[in-house]
């Protein structure tokens, strides 16, 4: 469990969060740029000095009732910037043995030969790290912060450097870190793709204040404090494959709520759990099932919230069983079909992505 209550003054800018996350997953620090994410991470850290309390599984790094503060050094944490900061003169191995080398032996729990294997860098250990690419110096910079096992990852927007090629080659190996290892993470993004994949809870930050935290699928599915412009709305289905049609290449996907078809997932066994990213745009709705339609996606759901979203659109919460779907119309679509809360309806999912 970590709980951090910080307080920052400065001229223009206050911050004022109480923040209680799980002592284990992926936590993502969303909101839009300027709103304080990188301060809170920086007085977690101990970077920057914040009033208030920082409590990591028990250990206070930070307490200011009773006059309790660890520096950085002190603190069991690893820290990855947006840019990998490697020692330039230093090889792969040396970067992260020097990791290592700060962490006193009783409280090693992340064998170097693991972090080297989870980031999948065994063939880069005796190469200068400067020859390599931003994709591999990244995932070098935190297999350095994992082997200094903290018990508490920070990462800034790790993968903002990179282009999209290198981005979608780290975000697996982000992936196969948060399922192989217990260590809880705050990560930091602007991007509502990287936080839908990768992230279990989400806290939205405005102007230095949390305006809602939460699951990740629940708080993107909020309609009152939307994670991004109306045109990105998205919500997330977590569900598992449960079948695979060799002639069409189809996945059936099943979750609390229905069944969904996807394709492109040939390689996963059945019983693997899977999540779906579906964007808003791309959900229709209908009274009654549509008996000539080229979309295979339909499911039974029920609005329970309707609002105008832009002139001309409304966005419509809609739940089909536990899952929150979102789905935006136009307004003449609500009009003519009389679409309002408590309204029975067939959703028609046009596209589904595969997150991971
Ligand atoms: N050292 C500093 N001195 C004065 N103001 C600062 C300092 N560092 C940050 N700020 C200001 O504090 C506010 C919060 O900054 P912060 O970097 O935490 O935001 P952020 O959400 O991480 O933004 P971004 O997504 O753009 O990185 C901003 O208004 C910023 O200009």
């Amino acid at each position: 469990m970590i709980e951090a209550q910080l307080h920052v003054k400065r001229a223009d800018f206050t911050l004022n969060v109480h923040l209680q996350l799980a002592g284990h997953g992926i936590t993502a620090l969303f909101g839009p740029s300027g709103c304080g994410k990188t301060t809170c991470l920086r007085a977690i850290a101990g970077l920057e000095r914040a009033q208030g309390r920082v409590m990591v599984n028990g250990q206070i790094w930070q307490d200011d009732a009773t006059q309790q503060w660890l520096p950085t050094h002190q603190r069991a944490l690893g820290y990855v910037f947006q840019e990998a900061s490697l020692f330039p003169h230093l090889g792969t191995r040396a970067n992260l043995e020097y990791g290592l080398k700060r962490t006193p032996v009783a409280r090693r729990k992340v064998a170097l030969e693991q972090a080297v294997e989870l980031l999948g860098l065994s063939h880069l250990m005796d190469r200068s790290v400067q020859t390599l690419s931003g994709g591999e110096r990244q995932r070098v910079a935190i297999a350095r912060a994992l082997a200094t096992s903290p018990q508490l990852l920070l990462m800034d927007e790790p993968l903002s450097a990179l282009d999209a090629a290198r981005k979608a080659e780290v975000l697996p190996y982000l992936e196969r870190l948060q399922r192989s290892l217990e260590i809880p993470v705050l990560y930091v993004s602007h991007s509502q793709d990287e936080v839908a994949r990768l992230a279990h809870h989400v806290v939205l930050l405005q102007a230095g204040s949390v305006v809602t935290q939460g699951s990740t699928a629940s708080t993107m599915a909020q309609r009152d404090h939307p994670m991004g412009p109306a045109a990105d709305a998205a919500s997330l289905v977590q569900g598992h494959i449960t079948a695979y049609d060799a002639q069409d290449h189809l996945s059936t996907v099943t979750f609390e709520g229905g069944e969904l078809f996807i394709s492109g997932a040939s390689q996963r066994t059945t019983g693997e759990p899977v999540r779906l990213r579906v964007l808003a745009r791309d959900v229709s709705v209908a009274l009654q099932s549509p008996t000539c339609s080229s979309i295979l996606n339909r499911l039974s759901a029920r609005i329970t919230a309707l609002r105008e979203d832009s002139p001309g659109h409304a966005m419509l919460t809609l739940q089909a069983g536990n899952t929150t779907l979102l789905a935006r119309v136009s307004a003449r679509s609500v009009r003519e079909l009389n679409l309002h809360e408590g309204l029975s309806v067939v959703a028609q999912i046009k596209s589904v992505a595969l997150l991971d």
